[in-house]
C-alpha cells in the first residue's frame, strides 16, 4: 500500500506565501501518514505566459532548495508541482522530483506546450514564451517506479502507455485545467489513461481563484487501474489522500490481460 496525497493549493502571486502553505500543507499530509505528495502546476506562481518570465528561476535556485527542505522535513516523495524554469535563455515548465532525505531524483520539463483556441471561451499559447521539454520522465521510488508529465502532456496517451510498459504503476500529472475542458475531460482522460494502461493516474490542481487571470479547474483526483475515482475534491484548497493498493494493479492486468494482447505488428505505422 502506498499513500498519496494531492495538495490542491490556493495559489496567490506571493511567491514566499505559496512556498510557505505548500510546506505547511505537505506536512499535514505527511502527518496523516502521506508516503507521496504532489503539488500543482505552476504552484509558485500565477499560471499564464505574462507570468514565466517574472516567477522563472534557474532549476536550483530558491524554489528547488525550499522543496528539497520540504521533502525532507516532511520524509516523503515529492513530486514538485512545475515552476517557471529559465536555463540559458529559454524558459520551461518544469516539474522538480524529491526523495525522502531532500535529493533530486528526476526532473520533467512539460513536453507538449498548452497552445489551444477555442473561439469565445480560451486561448492560450504557452509556446509564446516557453520551450517544450524533450525527455519522457520515469523516477525510481522505493514504492516502485512513477511516470510524471504535466498538465497538457495527459492529452498524448502515448506518455502513459510508454511509462507503464516500463514498468511505472502511476501517472502522476501536476495541472492546471481549466473551467472549459475542465468540465468535460479533467476526469474523463485521467480515467481514459488508468484504463488504458491499468496503472494508477493521479492530477493535481491548484485551487480557484477567481480573482487570477486564469481560472483552475480544481477537482485533484486519484483514480485506480481499473478506472475507479479513488479520491477527489471541489475547486478550493484540499488535500486529497488514497490509498493505492499495488494488488489491485496486478489484478486488473491479471483479468484483462490487454498488455500483453497488442496488436503492434498492426500499429506499426501510426506516426505517418
Ligand atoms: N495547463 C495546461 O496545460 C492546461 C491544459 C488544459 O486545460 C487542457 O484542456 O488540456
Amino acid at each position: 500500500m502506498v499513500k498519496l496525497a494531492l495538495v490542491q493549493l490556493l495559489v496567490s502571486s506571493n511567491k514566499q506565501q505559496n512556498l510557505k502553505r505548500a510546506a505547511t500543507l505537505i506536512k499535514e499530509a505527511a502527518n496523516k501518514g502521506a508516503n507521496i505528495v504532489v503539488l500543482p502546476e505552476c504552484f509558485n506562481s500565477p499560471y499564464g505566459i505574462q507570468y514565466f518570465e517574472e516567477y522563472a528561476e534557474e532549476l536550483h535556485g530558491e524554489t528547488a532548495r525550499a522543496l528539497s527542505a520540504m521533502a525532507k522535513e516532511s520524509n516523503v516523495y515529492l513530486i514538485g508541482g512545475s515552476f517557471p524554469e529559465i536555463q540559458f535563455g529559454k524558459y520551461y515548465n518544469t516539474c522538480t522530483i524529491w526523495n525522502r532525505v531532500g535529493e533530486l531524483i528526476g526532473t520533467h520539463r512539460k513536453v507538449h506546450l498548452f497552445d489551444i483556441d477555442i473561439p469565445g471561451k480560451i486561448t492560450f499559447q504557452e509556446s509564446k514564451v516557453l520551450s517544450p521539454g524533450n525527455e519522457l520522465t520515469l523516477v525510481d521510488t522505493e514504492h516502485g517506479t512513477i511516470g510524471v508529465g504535466i498538465c497538457y502532456d495527459i492529452r498524448f496517451p502515448e506518455m502513459a502507455m510508454i511509462a507503464a510498459r516500463k514498468g511505472a504503476f502511476a501517472m502522476i500529472y501536476p495541472g492546471a485545467f481549466n473551467t472549459t475542458t475542465g468540465p468535460l475531460h479533467w476526469e474523463l482522460l485521467q480515467r481514459a489513461r488508468a484504463v488504458d494502461n491499468q496503472m494508477f493516474v493521479a492530477a493535481c490542481s491548484p485551487a480557484r481563484d477567481t480573482s487570477a487571470t486564469y481560472h483552475a479547474w480544481g477537482h485533484s483526483t486519484v483514480v485506480d487501474p481499473m478506472g475507479k475515482v479513488l479520491a477527489t475534491t471541489e475547486e478550493s484548497e484540499a488535500i486529497v489522500e488514497a490509498e493505492l493498493d499495488i494488488e489491485e494493479m496486478k489484478n486488473a492486468r491479471t483479468s484483462i490481460p490487454v498488455s500483453f494482447q497488442r496488436r503492434f505488428d498492426l500499429y506499426k505505422n501510426v506516426a505517418e
